[in-house]
């Protein structure tokens, strides 16, 4: 959808990513095709696409026969946290204004499958791709273990909760990474989680960081910096955030990556708000939790 912000869309939103080795996440829901996104990309830039598995399976498969044949794409990211359409309140305004029927984000969700599951959706997906699997969209540790449980063919996760435009009051992705600690830190060991949903200052990658993020996701401050200045705004907002981070680790004393750990962070306040309930970890239990409010 950057083409709303900005005509360079998410080829411009590449171009920005070029010089700070910054990967990105080409959506099913795209303005732009995949193919002309990547069409001027150096080779060792890297690309994801995001699929939001179809109700028509035949129209999914192809899309991801597509993007194998593209050779550009690296990684599969498969969204699990936008079966349906949350109550987007502007959109609804806008609904009245400009359409007849269904807001913009119950027609973008139309056609999308609600009903995966860990067993069918990802055997199916193991048919129509070799390449790494990343789950979008875990909010519970639950879901992490068994995510962990589908490694190494679920290479990453990323805990998020959609920026919170899917659920209102849904845990941010820090309560999800504390949980993880907390109940089931051994997922660490079996693939990287990453985080997105809020990252604003380089402070919010650094401590996501500390607490055991591999990785570290932006969705609007990309596209405020591609609608403000095109290739040049993306570039800017990501200048921002990696000064902000040098600056923090300097501060912290910390000279690369791996000098980071929880023990940079003081998470006592948010420790409070975290989920303290049963732990529903046994692996055969009946308890699907997909999310704690
Ligand atoms: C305009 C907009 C469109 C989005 N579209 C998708 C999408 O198609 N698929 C998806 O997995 N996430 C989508 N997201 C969510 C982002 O991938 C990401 O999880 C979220 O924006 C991160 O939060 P932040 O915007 O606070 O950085 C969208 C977010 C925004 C703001």
């Amino acid at each position: 959808m950057a083409r709303l912000g900005h005509p360079a869309g998410e080829k411009g939103i590449a171009e920005g990513c070029r010089s700070f080795g910054s990967l990105q996440i080409i959506a099913t829901n795209s303005s732009l095709s995949p193919e002309q996104v990547v069409a001027d990309a150096p080779e060792t830039q890297v690309f994801g696409w995001q699929l939001y598995v179809q109700l028509n399976r035949k129209s999914s498969e192809e899309m991801l026969a597509r993007i194998n044949r593209l050779g550009r794409i690296k990684f599969i990211v498969l969204t699990l946290d936008a079966p349906v359409s949350g109550k987007r309140e502007d959109d609804e305004r806008l609904n009245i204004q400009f359409h007849s029927t269904g807001s913009v984000s119950t027609q973008l969700f139309a056609g999308t499958d609600p009903f995966l599951t860990w067993t069918e959706t990802l055997e199916w997906l193991s048919e129509h791709t070799t390449m790494p699997i990343v789950l979008k969209g875990v909010q519970t540790h639950e879901d992490a273990l068994m995510a962990a449980q589908h490694a190494p063919f679920v290479k990453a996760i990323v805990l998020s909760n959609h920026g919170g435009r899917s659920l209102d009051t849904a845990p941010p992705a820090v309560h999800t990474l504390l949980e993880i600690r907390k109940y089931c830190p051994r997922v660490f060991d079996k693939l990287e989680v990453w985080v997105d949903g809020g990252i604003r200052r380089g402070t919010d990658a650094v401590k996501a960081m500390c607490l055991g993020a591999k990785g570290v996701g932006i969705g609007r401050p990309a596209l405020w910096g591609l609608a403000a200045g095109g290739v040049e705004g993306v570039e800017r907002t990501l200048q921002i955030l990696s000064d902000e981070m040098k600056t923090c680790m300097r501060l912290l004393g910390a000279k690369t990556v791996e000098d980071l750990g929880p023990h940079l962070v003081n998470t006592s306040r948010l420790q409070r708000d975290i989920y303290g309930g049963m732990e529903y970890l046994d692996a055969g239990s009946s308890v699907i939790v997909k999310g704690k409010l």
